[in-house]
């Protein structure tokens, strides 16, 4: 248990970990697994939350900063908080209205949407009650006409981007789904792509993903689309470095919050090397284990345009629809704005490496040296 929270599912959620425990409360089991799971041994799913107890915040004092902006700007879009909404396959497996509630939740902090390829409900009813940036997160199929219509049905529908995932050649190993046998419940398909035998999602993937996958697919992309293209799924440096010379528009640093490759890092130990990398050239966002405010405020420290976050939706929407949604986008916001304050930066300009220090390295830090603390050895960005 982390910090000062009742054991069992709060009435009143306070906290994202409160919503977490209210849906886990609601959800039945396998469902649950699906959702909370990760690959094999889940060591990398736990080491995505487990990095950020690694990192202190540096506060600055009497800065006037009592009253932070939380504003962005990112592909051409304001945003009016460095948080949006990660790509989660079927919201209908925990609530009847699916995407579409949490279209609605996240419309009432203005803040964007990354709808899954498996949504469980229709592109442009989604898009017909969105208030913010939307985005469609794209699986590429063997079928390339079938990934291209949901392309151009987004595009149609008024999607800002194409989010297109590059860590699944296939479906990590995810062993609780395996013990499990899970199997999607009836009435729970994906609402924008036809065929059948969705129901396990593990073998359906091993089917219709293209295996073959290659960077060509960018120049394929760019063939049928003229959005702008967002690879989510860049761990290395390289990786990232290919990314902005084959003509993506940002990255987002993700591995899959832990459901591909189990035994990869955890993204914000990737994160300071991989803006290094990237030297600019695109935004980097980054996704994976960001549950608190605080946690918001160490990425955008570490170079991050802006977080993605996916279980906790799933939570808010379990527990309450569209309000559950609006509550956890709503204290992440509020936490974002809390440790802004306390941190002693107005704006997300002002935010950079000096604020954040690496637990381990604090006591060897000659006090002056606190303004800029070296963080995570260079060894460890390397791929
Ligand atoms: C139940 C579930 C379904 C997911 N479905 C997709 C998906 O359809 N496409 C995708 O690119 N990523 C998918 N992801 C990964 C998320 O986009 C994101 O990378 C990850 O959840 C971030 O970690 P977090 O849950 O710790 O915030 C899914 C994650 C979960 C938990
Ligand atoms: C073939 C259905 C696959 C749904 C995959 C959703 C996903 O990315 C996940 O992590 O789960």
């Amino acid at each position: 248990m982390r910090g000062a929270e009742p054991a069992d599912a709060p009435d009143e959620a306070f906290t994202l970990a409160d919503y977490e425990r209210r849906a886990r409360a609601l959800l039945p089991p396998a469902i649950w697994d699906f959702i909370a799971g990760g690959a094999g041994e889940e060591r990398t799913l736990r080491a995505n939350e487990a990095a950020f107890e690694r990192l202190w915040l540096l506060p600055r004092v009497l800065t006037g900063a009592g009253r932070p902006i939380t504003g962005i700007r990112l592909l051409g879009r304001d945003w009016p908080a460095p948080i949006g909404v990660a790509p989660v396959a079927y919201h209908t497996l925990v609530h009847p209205e699916g995407e579409i509630a949490t279209a609605r939740g996240a419309a009432r902090a203005g803040l964007p949407f990354v709808v899954s390829t498996f949504a469980g409900t229709v592109l442009e009813d989604i898009a017909a009650v969105a208030g913010g940036p939307l985005w469609l997160q794209l699986y590429c199929f063997r079928d390339r006409d079938v990934t291209r219509r949901l392309v151009e049905r987004a595009e149609h529908a008024g999607f800002e981007a194409i989010v297109l995932t590059v860590d699944a050649p296939r479906l990590g190993r995810r062993l609780r789904d395996v013990r499990n046998d899970f199997r999607l419940p009836p009435g729970v398909a994906p609402a924008n792509i036809s065929g059948d035998d969705f129901a396990s999602p593990a073998g359906h993937a091993a089917v219709a993903f293209d295996p073959a996958l290659d960077w060509s697919v960018l120049s394929w992309l760019r063939s049928v689309s003229g959005l702008p293209i967002v690879l989510k799924g860049i761990l290395g440096t390289s990786d990232a470095r290919r990314a902005v010379a084959a003509g993506a528009d940002a990255i987002v640093v993700s591995n899959h919050g832990g459901r591909q490759l189990d035994g990869s890092p955890a993204t914000l130990e990737m994160l300071p090397g991989i803006v290094a990398a990237v030297a600019g050239g695109v935004p980097v966002l980054i996704d994976g284990g960001v549950r608190r405010g605080v946690d918001v405020l160490a990425c955008l420290a570490l170079g991050a345009a802006a977080v993605l976050v996916g279980r906790p939706v799933l939570h808010g929407l379990t527990a309450g629809g569209a309000d559950g949604v609006a509550g956890v986008l709503g204290i992440l916001l509020d936490e974002l704005q809390d440790t802004m304050a306390l941190t002693g930066v107005d704006s997300l300009e002002a935010v950079d490496r000096s604020l954040v220090a690496q637990r381990e390295q604090l006591p060897h830090l000659p006090l002056a040296g606190l303004g800029t603390p070296p963080l995570l050895p260079d060894a460890a960005w390397r791929t």
